[in-house]
């Protein structure tokens, strides 16, 4: 078994060994609550879950502690909140269990803690104290403000210096700060603003800086819960975890910020030993993003016909994402659902009603691959030849073992009967919608529209509909009849 994982931090590859293989850590950003998750944000929580899959396969499912955390103190989420006219708390709690809900659909294993920033106040504002008390950090007009300068690094996970920064700073910077990149780990809030008691002798009511969030929960649930039943080696290391991941673009400010607070807290030489990133779902080459509007919810994919005039089940979105390597931009398209879609189709028939089971003997291709640095597209290059090699005969051993293989990637993990009953509870089409697809195949047909006649008959067959094709021997004329698949 050898694992090897691309990190930003050092900019190779480079095989992976746990603090404590008994106790791996990590800690992957999670959502800012404000609004539906896009299927860009979908990204991370899928490639984290085929990771945290995997480290659980390799080193023992009760072996990883994998945190994702819940962002619901933001300023986007106050803008938005006094936007709708409700309050922050239902802003947060209607987003999140709306995200949780999406991910669900996408075969999301729950991470082992869920931590929310509003819970870990306390944490946030100790850390405040300790940058200060250290020196890393001051006080300056009801804010405590990271000093950047004070780091000899503060720039190495974003391979940047102070100096490019510095010239590059193009915001208006703030008069009280020392540096133009200090940064806020402490903010004061006005009248109707969350607020808490301020640390660090600072009067009046203020709220933490995103950055300093995750310092704080990563702490917390990566080193304060577990330091206990740590090997010793994993003790004379502490504050220090496995695995920190998000998409690239929190690569700087983000997670650079995180690294300073936490190491300049803490005086340690790492926060986590690997850093990795996803590259961006684009469209048309840009980014997905909220600010472009150039996004679509999974919400939308999933229940509502906005793109590509249709509902898309969740596994099909997870098999696509996973076709691109994790650190590749992926171009998202219909095309790409469609083909990912008939896969699945496929695999299933072949499984059928099979129940799940652990793989027994050996590592599969799909593990080899899957532990080159997350090798999704070569990991499902691998689970074809396991098809192929099925559909032309095999045992009950041989599909149990290729189901395991899928499970890995997170694919599969129903039977057949559960996937067609799914999608199809979940289509929820009347009989009017069938005769029209019918009707819509037959002048397909007229015009000899065969491959549109096919993605119809194809499309129907996946809600769990089979056309029958009859000639009347009377009239010659083509009609077609339907009935539930069993
Ligand atoms: N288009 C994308 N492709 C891949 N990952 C993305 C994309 N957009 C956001 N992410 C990731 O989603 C996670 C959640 O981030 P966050 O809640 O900050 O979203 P966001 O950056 O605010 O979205 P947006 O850029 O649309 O405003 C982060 O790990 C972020 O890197
Ligand atoms: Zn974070």
């Amino acid at each position: 078994m050898s694992l090897t994982l691309y990190n930003t931090l050092t900019r190779r590859k480079e095989p992976f060994t746990p603090i404590d293989p008994k106790n791996v850590r990590m800690y992957v950003c999670g959502p800012t609550v404000y609004d539906y998750a896009h299927i860009g944000n979908a990204r991370p929580v899928i490639v984290f879950d085929v990771l945290f899959r995997l480290l659980r396969h390799v080193y023992g499912a009760d072996h990883v502690t994998y945190v994702r955390n819940i962002t619901d103190v933001d300023d986007k989420i106050n803008a938005r909140a006094a936007e709708e006219g409700i309050s922050i708390r239902e802003l947060t709690e209607r987003t999140a269990s709306q995200f949780h809900e999406d991910i669900a659909a996408l075969s999301i294993l729950p991470p082992t803690v869920e931590p929310r920033a509003t819970e870990h106040i306390d944490e946030m504002k100790a850390l405040c104290e300790a940058l200060v008390a250290k020196g890393h950090a001051y006080v300056a007009e009801g804010h405590v403000l990271f000093d950047v300068a004070s780091m000899p690094d503060y720039g190495r996970l974003s391979n940047r210096s102070l100096d490019e920064m510095e010239a590059g700073a193009r915001v208006e910077v703030a008069p009280y700060k020392k540096g133009p990149m200090d940064f806020v780990l402490w903010k004061p809030s006005k009248e109707g603003e969350p607020g808490w008691p301020s640390p660090c002798g600072i009067e009046g009511a203020g709220r933490p800086g995103w950055h300093i969030e995750c310092s704080a929960m990563s702490d917390r649930w990566l080193w304060e819960e577990v330091k206990d039943k740590l090997s010793n080696e994993a003790k004379a290391r502490p504050h220090q975890f496995d695995i920190h991941g998000g998409g690239i673009d929190l690569t700087f400010p983000h997670h650079e910020n995180e690294v300073a607070q936490s190491r300049c807290a803490h005086g340690t030489p790492v926060m986590a030993n690997v850093w990795m990133h996803n590259g961006f779902l684009q469209v048309e080459g840009e980014k997905m993003s909220k600010s472009l509007g150039n996004f679509i919810t999974i919400h939308e994919l999933l229940k509502t016909d906005k793109f590509g005039g249709r509902r898309w089940p969740g596994e099909v979105l997870r098999l696509a994402m996973l076709m691109t390597h994790y650190r590749q931009p992926i171009d998202f398209t219909a095309t790409a659902l469609e083909a990912a879609e008939k896969v699945l189709r496929n695999w299933y028939r072949l499984i059928g009603d099979a129940t799940a089971c652990e793989a027994g003997d050996g590592q599969s291709d799909v593990q080899t691959k899957l532990q080159d640095d997350l090798n999704t597209p070569q990991a499902i290059t691998a689970l074809h030849a396991m098809a192929d090699a099925l559909s032309n005969g095999g045992d009950a051993s041989a599909l149990a073992r290729f189901k395991s293989a899928a499970n890995l990637l997170g694919l599969l993990t129903m039977t057949q009967s559960e996937w067609l009953a799914a999608w199809n509870a979940d289509a929820k089409l009347d009989e009017g919608e069938i005769e029209a697809r019918i009707t819509a195949r037959l002048e397909a047909r007229k015009a000899k529209n065969w491959a549109e006649s096919d993605r119809i008959r194809d499309e129907l067959a996946e809600m769990g509909i089979q056309l029958k094709d009859a000639k009347d021997p009377t009239t010659g004329e083509f009609t077609t009849t339907w009935e539930v698949m069993r």
